[in-house]
């Protein structure tokens, strides 16, 4: 059902949300989620483990339903819905998930042929988005040939095959060596803000936040927003290392500094 409140500006809407994954009580795995991901924003999410990141990643794909208040994703509850959500949403995990039988450019076309969309254009524009994540003359090799940085660029290359609105990724550098990893996260970015796509992006890693996202939202436990930057306020003069020691206070569920008097202790202007 199509939401009748969901601004078009927005992408993703956590709108008050819980998930319990007993019935009988037990512990919130989420207790109150509550943001928004405006569209073509880049979002990055940081928290500590078990704060509900990965659990937020599978209420968006529908996996599983919330167990109070609402996810709203392109306008949609993507959990009674995601047929309407079907080659709109494109996904990166930590592994890559490829079909060890299939070669290259027949694992980027899996999304498409689930979606009998496989022709003679679509192979084209497989091998052409291989080319753009590093992969040209690479099409026919499986994935036993390919090193773990080339396979995770295969995996990339079909998130993005069916030209999704929506970019979820998953700890999706975070097993790489940080070489593979930081050119593999130049491209990821490129390629995303050029196609104009929502991404929302789960990472450990906080030079990950800080170098890719618009904007940081930090989740504590249980499955809670306790802060969010936005670009701006680390790239201001000298911001960068507050937010940075900020991020990390909050990460760690500690009370964190005011972020101005951080930057003050520094003289940050
Ligand atoms: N299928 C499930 N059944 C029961 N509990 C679950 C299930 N999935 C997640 N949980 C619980 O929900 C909480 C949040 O888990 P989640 O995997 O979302 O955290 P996370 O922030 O992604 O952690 P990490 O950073 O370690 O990957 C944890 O307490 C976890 O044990």
């Amino acid at each position: 059902m199509e939401s009748a409140t969901m601004p078009h500006d927005v992408a993703i809407a956590f709108d008050h949300v819980a998930k319990r994954f007993s019935r009988t009580g037990g512990p919130a795995a989420i207790s109150d989620l509550d943001f928004r991901v405006r569209t073509g924003e880049h979002v990055c999410v940081v928290g500590r483990t078990g704060c509900g990141k990965s659990t937020s990643v599978n209420l968006i794909l529908g996996l599983t339903p919330a167990s109070a208040g609402r996810v709203d994703v392109l306008g949609v509850d993507p959990y009674r819905d995601f047929k309407r959500l079907r080659g709109r949403i494109g996904c990166v995990f930590q592994s890559d998930r490829l079909l060890p039988w299939r070669t290259a450019l027949d694992n980027v076309l899996m999304p498409l042929e689930v979606l009998h969309a496989r022709n003679a254009r679509t192979e084209s524009e497989a091998a052409d988005l291989l080319a753009k994540v590093g992969l040209a003359g690479y099409e026919h090799a499986h994935p036993h040939e390919l090193s773990g940085g080339m396979r995770q660029r295969v995996a990339i290359a079909r998130a993005l095959i069916t030209r999704p609105d929506v970019l979820i990724a998953d700890e999706a550098f975070g097993h790489l060596d940080e070489v593979t990893a930081a050119a593999l996260r130049a491209d990821f970015q490129r390629i995303a803000k050029a196609q104009g796509q929502t991404v929302y992006q789960i990472t450990h890693s906080l030079d990950e936040a800080l170098l890719l996202a618009d904007r940081i939202l930090v989740f504590d436990r249980p499955g809670r927003v306790a802060g969010e930057f936005a670009r701006a306020q680390w790239e201001a003069g000298g911001a960068r290392q507050p937010v940075r020691e900020t991020l990390r206070s909050l990460i760690a569920g500690g009370e964190a500094p005011s972020l101005q008097a951080v930057a003050g202790d520094r003289q940050v202007a």
